[in-house]
């Protein structure tokens, strides 16, 4: 579970976060959203004790697992090093990792199908291979409430589906607790049970996922117009072009 209250988090001298509150409850789902440089990264660095509130109360109940938006390592770890730091906890400082911890760490890697990148160098992966690695270190840890920061911005359709329904099976079957940060509004809609709205002058509007979640807000959110549609018969939200394509226009 985790509680919010009256959060105020500033960076470099300039208020940030102003007056946040929110609950998730334990095996709850929240869907932090806004534009760029809002305060999404910073509200989580402040859930995990990396910054410290101006004011306000933040609570965390459980062990905590966070993947960061990106990661570079300094030496040549190969995926499942990287994965298996994620056991450290149950492998202790001075121990070496068992068979039960890359069997953890196996069973993740299958699940977002990367089994095949168990013996690749970490920094010679692809950006969103790397994230999924990541994601997987994170789950291996077997955390009660996991934090990511856009899970999916480096990932392709195929892969933004396995990671986003691996989260709502973990909050599903085993509670687990997840706080993840997206540009896709349609990732909140697919698993969120609460949503988070950030905006850049006022308060961050959160709630239950039903009440928050629309094309009235979303378009103040970021400032375009966007509308609901209905894809295959499941909501679903999309920002009016700008511009027609060229393709469009009479010759
Ligand atoms: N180290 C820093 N020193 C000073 N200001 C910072 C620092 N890091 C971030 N900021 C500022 O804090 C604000 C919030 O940044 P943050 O990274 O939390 O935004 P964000 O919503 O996660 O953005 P994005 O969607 O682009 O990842 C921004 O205005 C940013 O410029």
């Amino acid at each position: 579970m985790i509680e919010v209250e009256g959060l105020v988090v500033s960076r470099g001298g300039r208020r940030v976060i102003e007056g946040c509150d929110f609950v998730v409850p334990k095996g709850g789902i929240l869907a932090v959203l806004g534009a760029n440089g809002v305060g999404k990264t910073t509200l989580l660095m402040t859930l995990i004790g990396v910054h410290r509130p101006d004011a306000g109360r933040c609570t965390v109940g459980g062990r905590t697992g966070y993947v960061p938006q990106l990661y570079d390592v300094a030496f040549s770890y190969t995926a499942m090093d990287i994965a298996l730091m994620g056991r450290a906890r149950h492998v202790g400082l001075f121990g070496a990792p068992r068979q039960r911890d890359y069997a953890v760490v196996r069973r993740f890697f299958a699940l977002m199908g990367i089994a095949d990148l168990e013996e690749r160098t970490f920094n010679t992966l692809s950006g969103g291979q790397r994230q999924l690695v990541m994601i997987a270190q994170a789950l291996a840890s077997e955390c009660e409430v996991l934090i990511l920061d856009e899970p999916c911005a480096a990932l392709d359709y195929k892969n933004q589906r396995i990671v986003i329904d691996l989260l709502d099976r973990l909050s599903r079957e085993h509670d687990l607790t997840v706080v993840f940060t997206t540009h896709a509004p349609q990732h909140a809609v697919e698993i969120a049970s609460d949503v988070l709205l950030m905006y850049p002058s006022a308060p961050p509007l959160g709630g239950a996922r039903a009440d928050v979640l629309n094309a009235a807000n979303l378009s103040a959110l970021y400032g375009v117009p966007i509308g609901r549609a209905d894809f295959v018969g499941r909501e679903a939200y999309t920002y009016a072009p700008l511009y027609g394509h060229a393709g469009d226009t009479a010759r």
